[in-house]
C-alpha cells in the first residue's frame, strides 16, 4: 500500500526526490510516466516522473491528474508535487495551476511550497530564492535555455501563475516555530535556509494532503509518516544490484556546473560534440556521423554532449527557435542512447532534466529502483529492458561537483 504519492515535473527531479525519500530507508519506486497498467507491486513511496516542466499549464494539469488517479489507485492519500529547487517556471508556468488542480482533487484548500535544498545551495529567505550566494535572477538560471529565471521573489513568480492567494511563511516565523498558526487557505511559500528549517516546516504541515517543492522538504516526510504508523520500518536493504558493463555519458544540460563537468570529463575521455544548427541542416547525416563515432570508440565510457556556452545557445536558438533547438538536441542524444544500448552499453550517465526525459524514453524503461546516491540528489537507478538490467544516473543541471561524471562511473564499480 502506498502511503505517499509523488509527482515530479521532470525526470532528474524525480530521481532526486526518490533519492531523498530513500535516505529514510523507505521503499521507493519511480515510474517513468503514468503507468498504463493499474497499480500492482507498488512501493510505500511511489514517484511518477512526468516531463511537463515546460508544458503549457492545461497540458501539465491533465497529465498530473492522470498521475494522481494512478497514485490514488495505489492507495496514496497524501501527495507531493515536486518541481525544481530553482523554481524553474515562467509567468505562464504550471507550478501554481498544477498545485491548484491537485488541491481540488485532494479536497484541500492549501499547500506549502518549500523548494529549498540547502545541501545543494538553494535557500529561500523572505520569499527570495538564492542559488549559492546569488539571488536566483542573478544566478546562472537567468540564462536557462527554456525558462530563464528573471525574478528571485517566489511569491511574485507563483502569484503570476495562480488564482489562489500566495502567502509567505517568513524565516522569523519558521525560527519561532510558529508555522502552523501562520498558515491558512491558499499557497504558502516556506522560507528555509537550513535543513533544520525544513524540519520545522515539515513538523508543522506533514499531515496536509498536498505538499509541494523540492526533494529536501519531501525527504523530511517519511520519518513523520512512519511515526504516525503510515510507513513500515525503514530498511537499507532495498538497494538494487548495479549491472556490469560499458558506460556512456550524455549531456544536454547547458548549466554552469554541467559546463564545468563536461570540460573536466572531456579532458580525460573521448568526446563528441553535437551542434543543433548542424543537426537542423542535416539531422540524418549528423546522427549517422555520431553513431559511427560511437561505434569506433573502445573507451569504456565516451562522452556525447551538446552542452554549450550561453552565447552559443542563444545563437542556436536565434536561428532555430528555442523549442526546435532543444528538440533536435534531445533527439540526437536519445539516438546516441539507443545506439549505445543496442551495442550492449549498460550504464548511462545523463546530464539535464529534459535530456534525461528524452534518453529514458529512448531506452523504453518504465520503472527505476533507487540505488546509491552519487552526489546529493543524484542516485544510480536500476531498470530492466528486454536485454536485461541497465543503470541510469540522471543528473540535474546544476547538481554534482566538477568531477561528477568520473565519480559516477567510479561509484558504479
Ligand atoms: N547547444 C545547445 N543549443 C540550444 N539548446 C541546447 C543546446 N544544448 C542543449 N540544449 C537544450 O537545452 C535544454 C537543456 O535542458 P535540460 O533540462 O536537459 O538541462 P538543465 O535545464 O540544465 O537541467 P535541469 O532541468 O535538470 O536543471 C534541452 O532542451 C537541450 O536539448
Ligand atoms: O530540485 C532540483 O533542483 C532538481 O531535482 C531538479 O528538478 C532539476 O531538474
Amino acid at each position: 500500500m502506498t502511503a505517499l504519492g509523488c509527482i515530479a515535473d521532470d525526470f532528474t527531479g524525480a530521481t532526486d526526490l526518490a533519492a531523498l525519500l530513500a535516505r529514510s530507508g523507505a521503499r521507493v519506486a519511480l515510474r517513468i510516466g503514468v503507468p498504463a497498467a493499474p497499480a500492482t507491486d507498488t512501493a510505500e513511496c511511489e514517484v511518477v516522473a512526468l516531463k511537463i516542466r515546460s508544458a503549457p499549464a492545461a497540458e501539465a494539469v491533465a497529465q498530473v491528474r492522470a498521475a494522481l488517479d494512478w497514485l490514488q489507485a495505489a492507495g496514496a492519500r497524501r501527495c507531493y508535487w515536486k518541481y525544481c529547487s530553482t523554481f524553474d517556471s515562467t509567468p505562464q508556468g504550471n507550478i501554481g495551476p498544477v498545485a491548484e488542480a491537485l488541491m481540488a482533487a485532494l479536497g484541500t484548500d492549501r499547500t506549502l511550497h518549500a523548494p529549498s535544498f540547502p545541501e545543494n545551495g538553494r535557500r529561500v529567505f523572505m520569499g527570495n530564492l538564492f542559488v549559492g550566494r546569488q539571488p536566483l535572477a542573478e544566478s546562472p538560471m537567468k540564462d536557462h535555455p527554456l525558462n530563464p529565471m528573471t525574478d528571485s521573489d517566489l511569491t511574485r513568480v507563483l502569484a503570476a501563475q495562480s488564482t489562489l492567494p500566495v502567502g509567505l511563511v517568513d524565516w522569523p516565523t519558521v525560527a519561532a516555530g510558529a508555522v502552523r498558526a501562520a498558515v491558512g487557505p491558499g499557497h504558502w511559500i516556506g522560507d528555509a535556509i537550513s535543513d533544520g528549517d525544513l524540519d520545522t516546516l515539515a513538523e508543522a504541515v506533514w499531515d496536509w494532503p498536498l505538499l509541494s517543492g523540492g526533494s529536501a522538504f519531501a525527504g523530511k516526510l517519511p520519518d513523520r509518516l512512519r511515526a504516525a504508523g503510515l510507513l513500515g520500518a525503514g530498511a537499507a536493504s532495498n538497494r538494487p544490484k548495479m549491472p556490469a558493463g560499458r558506460a556512456i555519458v550524455l549531456s544536454g544540460s547547458c548549466s554552469a556546473m554541467t559546463r564545468q563537468q563536461v570540460a573536466a570529463y572531456g579532458a580525460v575521455a573521448p568526446a563528441f560534440r553535437i551542434d543543433p544548427r548542424a543537426l537542423a541542416r542535416d539531422g540524418a547525416g549528423e546522427t549517422a556521423r555520431m553513431r559511427d563515432w560511437l561505434a569506433a570508440q573502445d573507451h569504456p565510457a565516451p562522452l556525447v554532449y551538446a552542452t554549450a556556452e550561453p552565447d552559443q545557445v542563444r545563437a542556436a536558438q536565434a536561428e532555430l527557435g528555442t523549442d526546435r533547438a532543444g528538440r533536435v538536441v534531445e533527439a540526437a542524444l536519445a539516438a546516441a542512447a539507443r545506439a549505445a544500448r543496442d551495442a550492449g552499453v549498460a550504464r548511462f550517465v545523463v546530464a539535464g532534466g529534459e535530456t534525461s526525459g528524452a534518453v529514458t524514453q529512448a531506452l523504453a524503461v518504465d520503472r527505476l529502483d533507487i540505488g546509491a546516491e552519487i552526489a546529493p540528489g543524484v542516485p544510480w537507478c536500476v531498470a530492466r529492458d528486454a536485454a536485461g538490467p541497465l543503470a541510469v544516473a540522471l543528473k540535474s543541471g546544476n547538481f554534482g561537483g566538477p568531477d561528477f561524471f568520473a565519480e559516477a562511473l567510479a561509484a558504479a564499480e
